[in-house]
């Protein structure tokens, strides 16, 4: 079963929601935690608890696995694997990005059947040059998973090297993005994602994109669900993947709050977006 095929059972159970699990040192603390690794541990076996069986897409960042080493990694790991487990899709966040013979080996960490990290999918960075991810592309539908490769990122910072125009020619680096990625779901799959920023107009034709946009954004950053309509006008908003981090974590470390807050941003979502 491809990706897309996946994801569209995914959102059509479960609703248009990607949640993040990114244990920030201030949540940590917050939720009562050390910040260590049996403070991640605890952190991601609530996160596992609260959303595994309720959010479409879990989405852990993984650079606040990271710092703890070794031990982060295997916290992380036994996150993937519940989440999946448990009916979610992973895409892991982990925004890898290099040469193409290197991107081989992190596609086969994150995407391989048999990788302790193996997820449904994993965010990558294009500026190496999009052709560089082809290795990437590859493992991804062989797995029936996909890349989600950045194009116009949340931040305000990316606004300058994403909005230039590509040498030559009229478009803008994020619209080659699009537009390459456009063309590699042609055959259906939807083995490649985008990431557009729910934060502001992006300034995108992302009318011909067959494949889901994750939108993050959502809370901490600015962007609420009312904003999604305009910001994705003349996108195909089934495909349209609104994310939110801590505005779903501050309310934990109750699992009850944590899954009802999924549930109604989730709702909140659904209603703007529409059908
Ligand atoms: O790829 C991402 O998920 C991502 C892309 C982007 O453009 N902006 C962005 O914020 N993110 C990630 O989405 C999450 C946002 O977290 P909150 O701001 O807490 O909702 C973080 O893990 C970011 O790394």
């Amino acid at each position: 079963m491809t990706f897309g095929a996946r994801y569209r059972d995914a959102v059509g159970s479960r609703g248009r929601f990607c949640v993040g699990v990114d244990p920030h040192p201030e949540l940590l603390t917050a939720w009562g935690l050390g910040v260590d690794a049996d403070g991640v541990r605890r952190f991601a076996d609530i996160c596992v608890e609260a959303f595994a069986g309720t959010a479409a897409v879990v989405k852990p960042q993984v650079a606040f696995f990271e710092p703890f080493g070794a031990d982060g990694f295997a916290v992380l790991a036994d996150l993937i694997a519940a989440c999946r487990a448990g009916g979610a899709l992973v895409l892991a966040d982990a925004k890898r990005g290099d040469i193409g013979s290197t991107m081989a080996a992190y596609a086969s960490a994150w995407l391989a059947d048999g990788s302790p990290l193996r997820a449904d999918a994993v965010t990558v960075s294009p500026y190496l040059g999009f052709g560089a991810l082809a290795p990437a592309l590859s493992a991804a539908r062989a797995a029936d998973g996909a890349v989600f490769t950045l194009a116009r990122t949340s931040n305000p910072d990316g606004t300058g090297v994403q909005t230039a125009r590509v040498m030559g020619t009229g478009v803008t680096v994020a619209q080659q993005i699009v537009d390459e990625a456009a063309g590699e779901n042609a055959d259906g799959s939807a083995s490649v994602g985008l990431v557009v920023g729910a934060t502001r107009a992006h300034g995108l034709d992302l009318a011909r994109f067959g494949g889901p946009i994750l939108a993050p954004g959502l809370g901490a950053q600015g962007a609420s669900a009312a904003d999604l309509p305009e910001v994705f006008a003349g996108a195909d908003t089934r495909w349209v993947l609104p994310a939110s981090s801590r505005d779903i974590l501050r309310h934990g470390p109750d699992v009850a709050a944590l899954h009802a807050a999924v549930e109604r941003t989730r709702d909140e979502v659904e209603g703007a977006l529409g059908p």
